[in-house]
């Protein structure tokens, strides 16, 4: 079954919600958002998130030893760099990294070939911030490329209504979402909930 991300997330019940849902990952963000949290929010946030569910901490340009000082102390499992880290950048990290590539063209897509890393999150061109910008981009630039496909985390504008289509058109071995479960900039519950659904029920590549 895909894996779903639920990014993001700056409260209790929203973390409560997904975790409920059946998220596989979770997202708090220590870059420049609206979405950024504090380290100390981070914390009791992680902490009521189970042990099976990851905790990923978002990061865009940010230092080695502000990233491993912050995962250490949150507990993140995973590292997801949403800016211009280089692959020695990402082979000088200890922790599972899933890297972020703005797509817009053929070329964006060879740029994944040569990172270290354990997932490849292909997102939108991204807008004022770096990533959460709730915009799609041509999905038909990274189906069927055998090289993506065991680590493929789709992003990028999905909602409750195009998760199953992106799901079935694309086959990714997971799915990201951010402004796509929010009302008016705040995460909406009914809609975490109808996503994880809808993303649970489409197909997947057989991988998982
Ligand atoms: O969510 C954010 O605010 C954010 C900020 C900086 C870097 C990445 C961020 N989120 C990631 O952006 C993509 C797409 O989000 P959306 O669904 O289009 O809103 C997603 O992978 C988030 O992990």
């Amino acid at each position: 079954m895909v894996k779903v991300k639920i990014c993001g997330l700056m409260d209790t019940l929203s973390v409560l919600t997904a975790v409920d849902a059946g998220a596989d990952f979770i997202g708090l963000v220590f870059a420049k958002s609206k979405r950024r949290i504090t380290l100390e929010k981070a914390k009791e946030l992680a902490s009521i998130i189970p042990s099976n569910i990851k905790k990923v901490g978002v990061f865009v340009n940010e230092k080695k030893e502000v990233i491993e000082e912050i995962a250490e102390e949150v507990g993140l499992d995973y590292i997801q760099l949403h800016g211009d880290e280089t692959p020695d950048f990402c082979a000088q990290l200890s922790l599972p990294i899933i890297k972020a590539f703005s797509v817009a063209s053929v070329e964006d897509v060879e740029k994944v070939k040569g990172y270290p890393c354990d997932y490849y999150l292909l997102d939108s061109p991204h807008g004022k911030y770096r990533g959460g910008n709730g915009t799609t981009f041509d999905w038909s630039l990274v189906k069927n490329q055998a090289f993506l496909k065991d680590k493929m985390i789709l992003a990028g504008g999905l909602t409750v209504e195009n998760v199953a289509e992106a799901i079935n058109e694309v086959k990714p071995i997971g799915v990201d979402v951010s402004s796509g479960v929010e009302t008016n900039g705040v995460k909406d519950t009914d809609k975490i909930r109808a996503f994880l659904l809808a993303a649970k029920k489409g197909e997947t590549n057989g991988k998982i």
